[in-house]
């Protein structure tokens, strides 16, 4: 009974070893498919017989990817479900986390796959430094450091075709940011690899996507939590200057990834704006990136401001709907990042700006008070959160679907003076912000916005210096215009900003009756 009982085992066995070959052969073929099509290179050439594969040298690469396959095939959870294969006391045990990382591997997502796919063409069987990925969880923690640092020579060395194992080496895994030598050493990898070889910046950046940038505090906002633990904070500041100075080298572009840009819509001093489609979810929007480079943490701080104030101001929560939602007047915020040094903010899109020069056109009554009015609102609004515009101006109103909206918060500041001021456009600033006096900051965006409807009604550009007159609050007479209105506008650019209107007072004004509110440009 016993010799029977065995006998027969070794027969079960025999049979579920065949079975469970036949499946893993299935499986061979169906991954070496899926591969071939992740790839985009033909893989037979890599495979061997079952046979062979078992004899061959680990050190082949050919042999190494039958093993991968094998292993795969192996541990596909289809083919263990048979309670016959699961139970074989024979079969090959396969760490889980190799399946896992190998298909990660070949599955590369989308957004980190290169725009010039040199990697691939890199990845050659025939060459002999060219090695299967090996599970980072297998190797103790001194063997990943060593792994770490030997590639770091490697790169320098074979900066052109990094090995699989370079790539996998700056792994994603919970040793991605260890101690700061070890950060010194990947700074270095970076540094040396910058200009020759993206691969490494790819890598770089996904651990980047594992450790966020830093938090920073927004300035504008009055209840910014300054008191937010960030347990990160040591280790995300390093991590931060990586991000900004090497995303968007070689083929690892946000911009070009997520937007596929259509048209330049507007240039600024300092920046550039274009129309541009999102891929993911198809909606226009613009995206204004600065013209030069931004090296200096200064200069992009001060960059950042733009992006804070618009942050601040250019999302509102609307218990209505439950969510958040731009203020109507105020150019919506969407996003914001580094890339290749330089800022990029992504924006609503709006029909154009109210560039006198552009439009070309002579604006009637009742079209400026509707700009008047809409723009009060949004500078009400702005004042009310404590922040001044400092650039209010024509070309930094823009228009959609008929409506109003402040845009370009470059020069934003607050009214406290808590913040560095930099005064805009010179053309449409008030005496008192030339003679250095900040005290009425809010009372600044008034008069600006009084000279930029005298420039609409005019319809031809203020001198470059600004216009002497109305600094001293004198107003021509404007033919065909209401007395009410003329006196409004005088006191909007009155040389004492105490007695200029606040926006409050504006949008509160009788001269914009019931039928002004609705009214649509
Ligand atoms: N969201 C937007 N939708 C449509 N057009 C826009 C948008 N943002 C900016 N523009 C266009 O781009 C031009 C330049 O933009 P912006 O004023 O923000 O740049 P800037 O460099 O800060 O300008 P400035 O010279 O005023 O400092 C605007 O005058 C406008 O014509
Ligand atoms: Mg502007």
């Amino acid at each position: 009974m016993r010799v029977k009982s065995k006998t027969l085992t070794s027969t079960n066995n025999s049979r579920r070893t065949r079975r469970r070959r036949d499946n893993s052969n299935k499986m061979k073929a169906t991954l070496t498919t899926h591969l071939q099509v992740q790839l985009g290179i033909p893989l037979q050439k890599y495979q061997q017989p079952p046979s062979s594969a078992a004899a061959s040298s680990t050190s082949n690469p050919a042999s190494r990817f039958q093993n991968l396959l094998d292993s795969v095939a192996a541990d596909t959870p289809h083919i263990q479900s048979s309670p016959e294969v699961a139970g074989a006391a024979d079969v090959d045990v396969v760490d889980d986390k190799d399946f896992i990382l190998s298909q990660d591997f070949f599955c590369t997502p989308d957004y980190i796959t290169p725009e010039n796919q040199n990697l691939l063409n890199s990845f050659d069987g025939n060459k002999e430094n060219a090695q299967c990925p090996e599970s980072p969880e297998k190797l103790n923690t001194a063997k990943s450091k060593k792994r770490r640092q030997d590639a770091t020579d490697d790169m320098s060395d074979n900066h052109l075709s990094p090995s699989l194992d370079q790539l996998l080496m700056l792994d994603l895994g919970t040793a991605a940011f260890g101690s700061p030598q070890e950060m010194v050493t990947e700074k270095m990898s970076i540094g040396s690899s910058k200009s020759q070889s993206y691969v490494p910046q790819s890598a770089v950046a996904l651990r980047c996507r594992v450790m966020p940038p830093p938090c920073i505090q927004n300035p504008y906002l009055a209840e910014a939590s300054a008191n937010v633990v960030d347990p990160f904070r040591n280790q995300r500041v390093k991590c931060a200057d990586i991000f900004s100075s090497i995303v968007g080298g070689d083929g690892l572009s946000r911009y070009h990834t997520d937007f596929h840009e259509i048209q330049q819509i507007g240039t600024g001093n300092f920046s550039r704006v274009f129309k541009v489609l999102k891929r993911i979810d198809g909606c226009l929007y613009a995206v204004k990136h600065s013209t030069r480079q931004l090296h200096q943490d200064a200069q992009r701080q001060k960059a950042l401001m733009e992006v804070q104030a618009l942050a601040a101001l250019g999302l509102l929560y609307c218990c209505k709907v439950n969510c958040f939602r731009c203020h109507e007047n105020i150019v919506g915020y969407y996003s914001s990042w580094f890339e290749n040094e330089q800022l990029y903010i992504q924006m609503e899109l709006c029909d154009c700006s109210l560039s006198v020069k552009k439009l070309q056109k002579r604006f009637t009554e009742p079209e400026v008070l509707t700009v008047l009015h809409q723009i009060a609102k949004a500078l009400q609004y702005t004042h009310d959160r404590g922040i001044a515009h400092l650039d209010v101006k024509p070309d930094n109103i823009y228009v959609k679907n008929g409506i109003y909206k402040l845009g370009d918060f470059g020069c934003a500041s607050r009214l406290d003076q808590s913040l560095p001021i930099e005064e805009g456009d010179a053309r449409y600033m008030p005496q008192e912000i030339l003679n250095d006096n900040y005290n009425h900051l809010n009372k600044v965006d008034i008069f600006s916005l009084g000279a930029s409807i005298y420039e609409l009604i005019r319809a031809s550009p203020l001198p470059e210096s600004g216009s002497l007159y109305l600094r001293e609050g004198k107003l021509p007479l404007l033919a065909g215009h209401s007395l009410q209105f003329q006196n409004l506008l005088k006191a909007m650019v009155d040389p004492d900003p105490v007695r200029r209107p606040s926006a409050r007072d504006l949008v509160e004004n009788p001269i914009f009756g019931k039928g002004q509110k609705c009214m649509k440009a």
